[in-house]
């Protein structure tokens, strides 16, 4: 079987692929297109640049090989109209020997590659697979990124009280401001809130609606993880800058490059990172573990913490000058227990969306439940409500929800009374309430981890211990969790 020409367009039985060959040598051409037929492409032949851009904008295929002999138009000045056609085409220049400078001149015009005349075959596969898997992996992250800008805006953050629509016109003001930027050097922000108030979500909200939108936002939980292994997340390592570095490893600085770098639990980084991210911040430069060599990074950091970093300043616990470099713009995320109603706008919504994943009906919430809701402490925030109301619709049986289903929120004793005086005095507890130390503590973690999802990291914070410390209690208990 040999290639199809340009009229005559047959597809390829394999991967779905297709090439379009520009070559003016019909022969050589044809066994090529046989060649690719084989292995499962879909091909074309044109004969000359013109018939090629005409084939085209039809046959839209993976990949251009284009001769650079033609008898027209010069393979150069095709690869240029193609790439005015459509800048995404991926070109590949057929040179003869010693086309070096030419091989040169057609990738600064923006051919992904050259070979070299008269062709090895094999060579040609190869380089045919790699474009395959690199444009593979470049639609997957496409994908993700669009997926990810579709899940993150000023409009995810859900509220209608006061203190919500505040923290939504700040963020708008603040992003209407980036766009008129000249310089792109959009500011350092810190946000501060408790746990679950949704700090992740205002920093994508930032992210994503910024100048920054199409390049990576990248995350990293400075709490969860050791002092050195934070260091060689966030600026990677030379290999053999310590025992395990066989090879060198990226950091995170640098594939956040041009996009930002969210540092959640900013307060957890030690003595040292602090230094670097100063560093990084006043003179955007950093070195990789190891390296002698000093690197220019261009990244928005966003910070989070839920810890008081002012105090922590004062107590030398954070460097002073890290704090003011971060704090240039200071955000604050309320707690839910300050957002009246929205607890139960929340609570319908996240309500609707998970009985819209189990493929339930959405129960409605009685003036009992509402109370329950409303009474809370909510020491979790938007995560706790979130979880609560997916263990709710579980338990709900058709009818509104009462304080049966939501019994858990009273008595697992995380919650805080809504007011001192509610507070039952030491040594109130019913005679018959457990009171078996082990017990309460497994009890308690379990609660904890069961509305993190099992997410340790999340669990300490609920529990206001270490992720260390919950880590070993759970061992001692034989728990299990995530994270
Ligand atoms: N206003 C809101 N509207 C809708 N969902 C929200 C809102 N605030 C938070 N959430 C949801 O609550 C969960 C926790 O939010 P997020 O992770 O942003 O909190 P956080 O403050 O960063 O938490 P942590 O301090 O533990 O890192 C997420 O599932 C988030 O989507």
């Amino acid at each position: 079987m040999s290639g199809s020409t340009a009229q005559e367009a047959r597809p390829g039985p394999g991967n779905g692929r297709a090439v379009l060959i520009i070559d003016d040598e019909a022969t050589l051409a044809r066994n090529v297109a046989t060649y690719l037929e084989r292995l499962g492409w879909a091909t074309q032949v044109a004969g000359s640049a013109e018939q090629g851009l005409d084939c085209y904008t039809e046959f839209r295929p993976d990949v251009v090989l284009l001769d650079h002999n033609l008898p027209g138009l010069s393979g150069l000045e095709a690869l240029g109209r193609l790439r005015s056609i459509d800048p995404q085409a991926c070109v590949v220049l057929m040179t003869g020997f010693g086309g070096i400078e030419l091989a040169v001149a057609a990738m600064k015009q923006g051919a992904v590659d050259y070979l070299a005349k008269p062709l090895a075959l094999g060579e040609l596969k190869l380089l045919l697979e790699r474009l395959l898997t690199q444009s593979r992996l470049e639609s997957t992250v496409d994908y993700y990124r669009s997926r990810e800008a579709e899940s993150s805006g000023l409009d995810k953050l859900l509220g209608r009280s006061a203190p919500i629509v505040a923290l939504r016109d700040r963020i708008g003001m603040l992003l209407g401001a980036e766009r008129q930027l000249t310089d792109g050097d959009v500011p350092t922000v810190l946000i501060l809130g408790e746990t679950g108030t949704g700090k992740e979500l205002v920093a994508r909200a930032l992210h994503f609606g910024g100048p920054r939108a199409a390049q990576p936002f990248v995350e990293l939980n400075c709490g969860a993880l050791q002092q050195q292994l934070l260091e060689s997340e966030l600026f990677g390592y030379e290999k053999g800058a310590f025992t395990d570095a066989r090879q060198r490893k990226l950091g995170l600085v640098e594939t956040a490059e041009g996009g930002t770098l969210f540092l959640d639990e900013i307060a957890e980084a030690d003595a040292s990172t602090q230094l670097k991210l100063l560093k990084l911040l006043e003179d955007r430069r950093y070195r990789r573990l190891g390296s002698v060599r000093e690197q220019q990074g261009n990244v928005r950091i966003i910070g989070a913490t839920h810890q008081p970093l002012e105090q922590m300043v004062r107590e030398g616990r954070f460097r002073a000058d890290l704090y003011f470099r971060l704090r240039i713009v200071e955000i604050h995320v309320p707690p839910l227990r300050e957002r009246g109603d929205d607890v139960l706008f929340l609570a319908r919504h996240f309500l609707a969306w998970h009985a819209q994943r189990y493929r339930r009906p959405v129960p409605e919430l009685s003036a009992e439940a509402e109370g329950l809701l409303m009474r809370h402490r909510w020491p979790g925030n938007v995560r706790e409500l979130r979880h609560a109301m997916e263990q709710a619709l579980l338990m709900a049986q058709g009818a509104p929800l009462t304080q049966r289903e939501l019994a858990f929120l009273a008595f697992d004793g995380l919650a805080m009374p809504a007011t001192a005086a509610a507070e039952p005095p030491v040594g109130a507890a019913p005679a018959d309430e457990d009171l078996n130390l082990e017990r309460s503590e497994r009890r308690l973690i379990m609660t904890a981890l069961q509305r993190c999802g099992d997410n340790v990291t999340q669990a300490a914070k609920l529990l206001g211990i270490s992720r260390d410390t919950l880590r070993y209690r759970m061992e001692r208990l034989q728990l299990r969790g995530e994270g």
